[in-house]
């Protein structure tokens, strides 16, 4: 058995600040994720004007209703996509000039649904280089309000930066999505926004935000779902127990889903209150499963789908190739390079059995490309990684917390 107390999530996290930011008052997060994404979203509030105090466990974060108080900065999103899609829509409802750039994986990521929504909205916006992506500038005067109409069938980050921000404008928004994947984060979003003061009404497809309304807290973050599921996968192809506490049948996060397709492969698990155990039972079965709603636990099960007693088909994760890489290719080639049987379509991606050999590992720049194959490694001795360091983006210190798990568990 193994207690592994793995840290916060970067979503909740990540929206968290938003919400202290633009909320009256100053607002106390607990157990905040330390990492390049949540360092850079801080870092970027810092840069826009807002008052952030970090500590390490504990950040205080004095928000400001009417918007930035910088005139004018420039911000850099690095890799982080919650950061470049929902700091450009905070600062649209402020009065200045903002320009926001990120890394060249970040810059190839589209934006295009939200900046055109922001421009719907009379939001003066502009992008640098090439059209719908980062860098771009936003020459904020406010934001009046009114209807939109939403396409977010490549990202559900579009719908949340715009539903986060509805309470700063003057008549607040009404959203008629379009299309949508990742619903759990949405529904992650709302219940946030909640805690902060704010109700938003759903009807079908149209989310009416009000204006106004959002109050400081003193707000727990839990810990990270996705990050959750290297080690519930570890277990299950083990055969060792792992217990995450903080993860419980209240979590916030649908990747905690995950574990109900480890269940289906044969794995025992016990959600309670407070923790969800995963054990492995030396049994994994192949399936095919739909994992729209949690496609960022797809690479962790595309890793450990060749220790799988049949194939294993992971359907309807389109918007996986437009992530840190296009995560269906580099599953699928990592694979094979390991001499494993894929085939890959246009959302989906199918992995036959068998035993990887030991290869290295082409991360291309993505923390979840290097997680989930260092889990498959437990059966994979000499497995080695091109980029090992990339984990930072969302577990700076993945690897060697990793190495004390599996000293733990004598793996
Ligand atoms: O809103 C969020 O915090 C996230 C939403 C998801 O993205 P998409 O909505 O782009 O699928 C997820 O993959 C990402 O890691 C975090
Ligand atoms: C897709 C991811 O990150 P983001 O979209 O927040 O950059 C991820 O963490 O897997």
């Amino acid at each position: 058995m193994s207690v592994v107390a793995v840290p916060g999530s970067k979503s909740v996290t990540a929206r968290a600040l938003f919400l202290a930011a633009a909320a009256e008052g100053t607002t106390v997060l607990r157990r905040p994720l330390l990492s390049d994404d949540t360092d850079g979203f801080a870092e970027g509030l810092t840069r826009l004007g807002y008052d952030v105090r970090r500590d390490a466990d504990v950040w205080l974060i004095t928000g400001r209703p009417e918007g930035p108080a910088a005139a004018e900065a420039d911000v850099y999103c690095r890799d982080a996509a919650t950061a470049a899609r929902f700091l450009p829509a905070l600062a649209a409802a402020g009065h200045g000039t903002y320009r926001f750039d990120a890394s060249a994986q970040m810059r190839r990521r589209p934006v295009a649904p939200l900046t055109r929504a922001l421009r719907s909205l009379g939001v003066d916006l502009t992008h640098g280089e090439a059209e719908g992506h980062l860098p771009l500038t936003v020459v904020a005067d406010g934001i009046k309000g009114g209807e939109i109409e939403l396409d977010a069938s490549l990202s559900s980050q579009f719908l949340t930066a715009l539903l986060l921000t509805g309470p700063l404008t003057a008549e607040g928004l009404r959203i008629r999505v379009t299309g949508i994947v990742s619903v759990p984060y949405v529904e992650i979003t709302l219940a946030m926004m909640r805690r902060f003061g704010v109700t938003v009404a759903r009807d079908g497809d149209t989310f009416a935000v009000p204006p106004g309304g959002y109050r400081a807290t003193d707000y727990a973050i839990e810990p990270d779902a996705s990050t959750a599921s290297y080690f519930f996968a570890a277990a299950a192809l083990t055969g060792r127990t792992a217990t995450v506490p903080g993860l419980g049948a209240d979590a916030l996060q649908g990747d905690l889903r995950f574990v109900d397709v480890l269940r289906r492969m044969g794995a025992e698990v016990e959600t309670g209150p407070d923790a969800t155990t995963v054990t492995g039972t030396g049994r994994l079965s192949g399936l095919t499963v739909a994992m729209r709603d949690i496609s960022d636990t797809m690479p962790t099960l595309a890793a450990i789908a060749p220790f799988a007693d049949g194939p294993v088909r992971i359907e309807d994760v389109y918007n996986t190739r437009v992530k840190e890489c296009d995560r269906l290719e580099a599953c699928a080639e990592n694979l094979r390079r390991q001499g494993i049987t894929v085939e890959t379509g246009h959302d989906w991606i199918e992995i036959r059995p068998g035993t990887p050999k030991p290869v290295e590992i082409a991360c291309h720049g993505d923390h979840r490309i290097a997680m989930s194959f260092a889990v498959a490694g437990l059966r994979t001795p000499g497995t080695t990684f091109d980029d090992p360091g990339c984990v930072k983006k969302t577990f700076p210190g993945f690897h060697e917390f990793f190495a004390r798990v599996r000293a733990d568990w004598g793996v």
